[in-house]
Order: C-alpha cells, then sequence, then structure tokens
C-alpha cells in the first residue's frame, strides 16, 4: 500500500526572537544557557500568543555545555509558559546548531509528523563549563562509588600527592584533531588565499554600519527581547572606522611562513575576528495551515538545505570552507544560480571566511578540482550580502547564530516581496568547526 505520508507540504517561518547578544564577560556573566535559552523561547510565545500551546517540537542546543544540562532545549521549555507536554530535544553541530535544528524539525513538518515546531540555540562563553582532569575525575568518581569511608579515602589519596591533578579544564576554541583555534586554522586558509587586510577590515566595517543602520530604522524591535537590562547587541560600534580598525594588532597568524619559509602577513585582529559572545536564539515555523489557523503571520516558507563537510586534518587546510561544497549542491538542486539569490547572509566567523568563500566560488581550477563543476560557481553581488549586519557586529554566541541569521533571513525576503511584489530569496550559509558546513535557502512566502 502506497503510503499516506504527505511529502511536498511547505514548512513555513512565522518568525524569530532573540535576546540582543552580549560580549563574554559583560552584561550575561551570572547568567545560564538555560535562562538565555528560556528568554529568547518566552519571548518568541509572547510575541505569537502561544501560551499553553502544544506545539510539535522544541529543538536546540549549545556548543558548550554544562554537564547538568543533559536535555537543556527540554529544560527550558518546562520553564516556559508553552504547554509542558511539548516535546523537545538538544542537538548539537558546532555553530551550525541552530540552523540544523531548523533543517531538522522543518523535515517534520513537511513529512507532516507535526504541524509546529521552535528551532534555536544558546551558548554562553561567560558560563562555560570547567571541567577537571581524567585523572581528578576517575578519582572523585571511584570515590563516589566506595562502600567505605576507608575505601573513600583511598580513593582520594592520589590526589593529595598530586596537587596538578586539580588544574582546571577550561573550555577553547582548538580543534580537538589539531590543537589549532578556529582563527589559527583561517588564517592558514587567509594566507593561502592572498586575503588582505584592508578587505577584511572592509567587511568588518560594513558589518558594523550595516547592523548600527538596522538597529537605528527598528528592524531588529520584533526580533529582539529586551533582557537583564540590555535592549541591543552590545557589540555593535556605530562609531567605528577604517582608521580604527588598520590600527589593531594581529592576533592570528602571527607565525605563519610560505613555502620559502618567508613570514607571511598576519592579517586577522579583533575588529575582523567575531569577538566571544553570550547570547540565544528561537525560531517559530510551522506548517501553512498550522499558521493560518492561528493567524499567525508567514514569513517565508524553508525551501531546502545541505549540509558539507570537509577533510581539513590532513595539511590543516580548509577548516571553514565547507559551505563553499554545500552552497553549490543546495543551489542546483534547486535549479538555481547565484544570480538567483536577492539576500546572501553569510556568518562572518571571520571576515576573512566570508572572503575566502566567495574567492572560491570565482576560482574556476578550485571550483573544479575541489567540487567537481564544469567551471567558477560564480559572483556573489557584494550589495545583496549581509545588508543587516552579521556575526562580526552582532556577536556569535555560537549555536545562537543560526536562529539570528534565518529570523533575518525570512524578515528581509518577506519585506523584499512585499515592496516590489515578486518573490525574493535568501542563501543562508553557516561554517562550523569540525569541518562542517550548514546552508539554506529561503523564499518569501
Ligand atoms: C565557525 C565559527 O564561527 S569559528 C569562530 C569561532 N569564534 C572564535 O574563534 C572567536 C574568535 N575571537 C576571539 O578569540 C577573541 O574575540 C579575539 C582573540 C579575536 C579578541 O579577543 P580580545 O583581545 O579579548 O578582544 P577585545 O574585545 O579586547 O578587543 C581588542 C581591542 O580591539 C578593539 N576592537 C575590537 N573590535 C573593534 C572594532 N570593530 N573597532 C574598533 N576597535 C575594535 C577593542 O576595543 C580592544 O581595544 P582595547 O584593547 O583598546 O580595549
Amino acid at each position: 500500500m502506497a503510503s499516506s505520508i504527505p511529502t511536498t507540504r511547505e514548512a513555513v517561518i512565522i518568525g524569530g526572537n532573540r535576546i540582543p547578544f552580549s560580549r563574554a564577560g559583560k552584561k550575561y556573566v551570572r547568567t545560564s544557557n538555560q535562562d538565555m535559552f528560556t528568554a529568547a523561547l518566552e519571548g518568541l510565545v509572547a510575541r505569537f500568543g502561544l501560551q499553553g500551546e502544544r506545539l510539535g517540537e522544541v529543538v536546540g542546543g549549545a556548543v558548550l555545555k554544562n554537564s547538568r544540562d543533559f536535555n537543556l532545549i527540554r529544560e527550558s521549555v518546562l520553564g516556559s509558559s508553552l504547554a509542558p507536554v511539548t516535546p523537545a530535544y538538544d542537538l548539537q553541530q558546532a555553530c551550525g546548531t541552530g540552523l540544523e535544528a531548523a533543517i531538522a524539525v522543518t523535515n517534520k513538518i513537511k513529512l507532516g509528523q507535526i504541524e509546529s515546531a521552535v528551532a534555536g540555540g544558546t551558548d554562553t562563553i561567560s558560563d562555560a563549563p570547567i571541567a577537571v582532569g581524567d585523572r581528578l575525575r576517575r578519582a572523585l568518581l571511584q570515590a563516589n562509588h566506595a562502600r567505605s569511608t576507608g575505601d573513600r579515602v583511598k580513593a582520594l589519596l592520589p590526589v593529595l600527592s598530586h596537587p596538578k591533578w586539580l588544574a582546571p579544564e577550561t573550555p577553547d576554541t582548538g580543534e580537538p584533531r589539531t590543537g589549532l583555534s578556529m582563527g589559527e586554522h583561517q588564517a592558514i586558509t587567509t594566507a593561502k588565499w592572498g586575503i588582505t587586510r584592508e578587505a577584511q577590515d572592509e567587511i568588518a566595517l560594513k558589518s558594523h554600519q550595516n547592523l548600527y543602520r538596522a538597529w537605528e530604522e527598528g528592524f531588529f524591535d520584533d526580533l529582539v527581547t529586551p533582557f537583564r537590562g540590555l535592549s541591543r547587541d552590545d557589540n555593535v560600534r556605530g562609531d567605528t572606522s577604517a582608521e580604527k580598525l588598520a590600527k589593531l594588532k594581529p592576533v592570528f597568524g602571527k607565525s605563519l611562513t610560505g613555502e620559502d619559509g618567508a613570514p607571511q602577513p598576519a592579517t586577522m585582529t579583533a575588529g575582523n575576528s567575531t569577538p566571544l559572545t553570550d547570547g540565544a536564539s528561537a525560531v517559530l515555523f510551522g506548517s501553512r495551515d498550522w499558521a493560518e489557523e492561528r493567524n499567525l503571520p508567514v514569513l517565508a516558507t524553508f525551501v531546502d538545505a545541505e549540509t558539507a563537510g570537509v577533510d581539513f586534518v590532513h595539511g590543516h587546510e580548509g577548516l571553514l570552507m565547507a559551505p563553499v561544497a554545500a552552497v553549490p549542491r543546495l543551489l542546483t538542486r534547486n535549479g538555481l544560480t547565484l544570480e538567483d539569490i536577492d539576500f546572501f547572509e553569510i556568518h562572518e566567523a571571520f571576515a576573512a571566511t566570508v572572503l575566502t568563500t566567495l574567492a572560491a566560488w570565482e576560482d574556476a581550477d578550485y571550483c573544479r578540482d575541489e567540487l567537481g563543476l564544469s567551471g567558477a560557481f560564480g559572483k556573489v553581488d557584494r550589495s545583496k550580502l549581509n545588508v543587516n549586519g552579521s556575526s562580526l557586529a552582532a556577536g556569535h554566541p555560537f549555536a545562537a547564530t543560526g536562529g539570528r541569521i534565518l529570523a533575518t533571513a525570512a524578515k528581509l525576503v518577506h519585506a523584499r516581496a512585499a515592496e516590489t511584489g515578486t518573490p525574493a530569496r535568501a542563501l543562508i550559509s553557516v561554517c562550523a568547526a569540525g569541518g562542517l558546513g550548514v546552508t539554506a535557502l529561503v523564499e518569501s512566502a
């Protein structure tokens, strides 16, 4: 018997909500991931009148999670005014977490398994987990399982004679397989593609100018709920300038050398790298019927998505280049080219990540050799790129970035379509640790 499951339903984006993003160590120092995600979720519930509603699913995650947060998203649902019978689970795909959560829930909506969902993410550097070393952990576990005081003391005795075991292990942005930070990995790719300091600073400046203007124009008024006394992202600098950015000292790639052993110029600074950030975001999805029955706005459809991986381990190159492979697959499958896109929302892990991505798509040899295309994939019209700013200015609380971008993209395509009377499309691209890239296509509804 043929399956009766519909496979062609649309998953629509109704709207998003986030808390203002804050630089690590500032406004949210005493705030947990659960507090932040609950606030983002509760703001979404309030905006769309979902109090007491049983949603199909809430999915999201955090890249840096405390061990007590075994199902962080479910705990946030229980702390919200959604119906407690709303199922929820954690998912983690590094910086791609929020967008991957959107892919998971929209696939279920498209399959008819659920009618509504929230996807999002949260991350905090300020309340990041601090672990203990393996030897101390084993001793503590052994002591915990001990049946007598004597056995407990015996388990803990080695710790007394090894004070170094007490040293905590703080999280960092190092790749487990290479030990290099994201910034150091990007610096290798930046040098390989010959990306200049000026080009990176230009991207950073535009990001701040665009985000600042969008805040001033009220674009984020229905996308962000004030939290803990903060009503705007506190990293955005309306007063930054090319001169100020040019004065900053390089922080990544300072010891890189070329094939001839000569030092390479270090070009990546605190100004053209994303700052470490705290924040959370959530996006509401539904089937079109579910949204219309409740008179909810339908901004856009979540058309399709593609995830890719790259081998960065051998040669340590291209860690953040996986979207370069994912996007051609996504667009080709949908019969589109870069020219068919109205808005490019490319996550600015580093300004250089955006620039190396664009350069790779313009490089015929790279596209042939690495992507199996017949020639260059194409050129991105820079006037369509991150028009309301991106992670360099907003900050990048890892798992929360996907939700920020999705909500922005849905609002942008909806407004453009309303203005022109013709459909508008946004391409979303998020690079992630582990050599991963998550990309998606959103179209005005
Ligand atoms: C898949 C992915 O997304 S990978 C990316 C993952 N994210 C990361 O790896 C995070 C990368 N970022 C970092 O590690 C850190 O933010 C760093 C190392 C780049 C910078 O850290 P810090 O040195 O603590 O940054 P800090 O905020 O103090 O900035 C340094 C200086 O630059 C200045 N500055 C930063 N941005 C700007 C700007 N846009 N305009 C003017 N000045 C600026 C600051 O004011 C500060 O100046 P000061 O020293 O006079 O106070």
